[in-house]
């Protein structure tokens, strides 16, 4: 024995940083990044091997009022995660505001009994005095068992991270085969990676209003994958946004995409896109499925 093997949870408010995490600690893109706050709409598990321990990571929508359906059922599989994981990473900002929502997160961690790390994210722009203010004004509600200055975008306190959870992490069995990295099924990762694009190139509601379905994924060759997407609006007047100029913003969509595609499945990509209008799809229960949130 001596293994050890466990589940972490990575929680916080929109835009801090979770996803960038975890794709730093697998060293490996695995889930979506943007500017934008509610880029990750799903739990996300990332799994990195190491000689002595496993770690499973849950990369979680980021908790936040939610107004409608598609985003409550967000903020329920966040809080949902706490159930089954050892220890929980609760992301913050130096300078975050104490508002309701870490208010509202601080309430539902002073219930959970496993180990609480709060890390402080996004370190690399801000000073040394804003993240320990920050840290104080959150002890003021609630202890955690470590507090960590980190970088997720520079790397800074990774490792020192990674062997503090390590030590934490029950001794049990390996879980996953080592080369595993992710639970999320080849077709919805591919869907992600056009959403990312969305995400990123197009401006205001656009994004928020759009789902993405991988309907096909062939291997045409040993060096070729072929795969097809629906990428699906709620209003008709959103397509000339979407396709942009004579098509040129639906063009980088894809070409960006596929790029990411290329690199992770390491073999060259041919991704077709289309694009559906299906009004109100948010609250539909097929589609809610197609984001994996039913
Ligand atoms: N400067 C800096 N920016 C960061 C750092 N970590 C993440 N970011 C940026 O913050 C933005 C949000 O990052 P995400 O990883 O998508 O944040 P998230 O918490 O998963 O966001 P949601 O999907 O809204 O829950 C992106 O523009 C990242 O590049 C960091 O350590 N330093």
């Amino acid at each position: 024995m001596g293994f050890k093997c466990g589940f972490v949870s990575i929680i916080g408010r929109p835009n801090v940083g979770k996803s960038t995490l975890l794709n730093r600690i697998l060293d490996e893109k695995v889930t979506i990044v943007s500017s934008k706050p509610n880029t990750t709409r799903t739990n996300i598990k990332g799994v990195k091997t190491g000689e002595n321990y496993q770690l499973i990571l849950i990369d979680t929508p980021g908790i936040h009022i939610a107004k409608d359906k598609i985003n409550r059922l967000m903020v329920q599989n966040a809080l949902d995660s706490l159930e089954m994981v050892d220890i929980v990473y609760f992301m913050v900002e130096p300078g975050e505001f104490i508002g309701k929502e870490i208010k509202f997160i601080l309430e539902v961690l002073k219930k959970y009994e496993g180990k609480k790390y709060l890390l402080i994210n996004k370190v690399d722009k801000s000073t040394k005095t804003k993240a320990i203010n920050t840290a104080n004004e959150i002890f003021k509600y609630l202890e955690f068992d470590y507090v960590l200055p980190i970088s997720a975008l520079k790397g800074i306190n990774i490792d020192k991270l990674i062997d503090l959870t390590v030590k934490d992490l029950p001794e049990n069995y390996k879980i996953f085969d080592n080369d595993y990295i992710t639970d999320i099924p080849e077709k919805f990762l591919i869907a992600e990676f056009v959403r990312e694009q969305i995400f990123r190139l197009l401006k205001e509601e656009v994004p928020y209003d759009t789902v993405v379905e991988c309907e096909m994924v062939e291997d045409r060759s040993e060096n070729l994958l072929y795969t097809a997407c629906s990428i699906i609006i709620s209003r008709e007047s959103q397509k000339p946004i979407l396709l942009g100029k004579r098509g040129r913003t639906i063009k980088e969509i894809g070409k960006r995409a596929r790029e990411n595609l290329e690199k992770f499945f390491g073999v060259k990509v041919y991704l077709d896109l289309w694009v559906k209008v299906v009004n109100n799809w948010q609250e539909k229960d097929e589609y809610l499925k197609i984001q994996r949130l039913l």
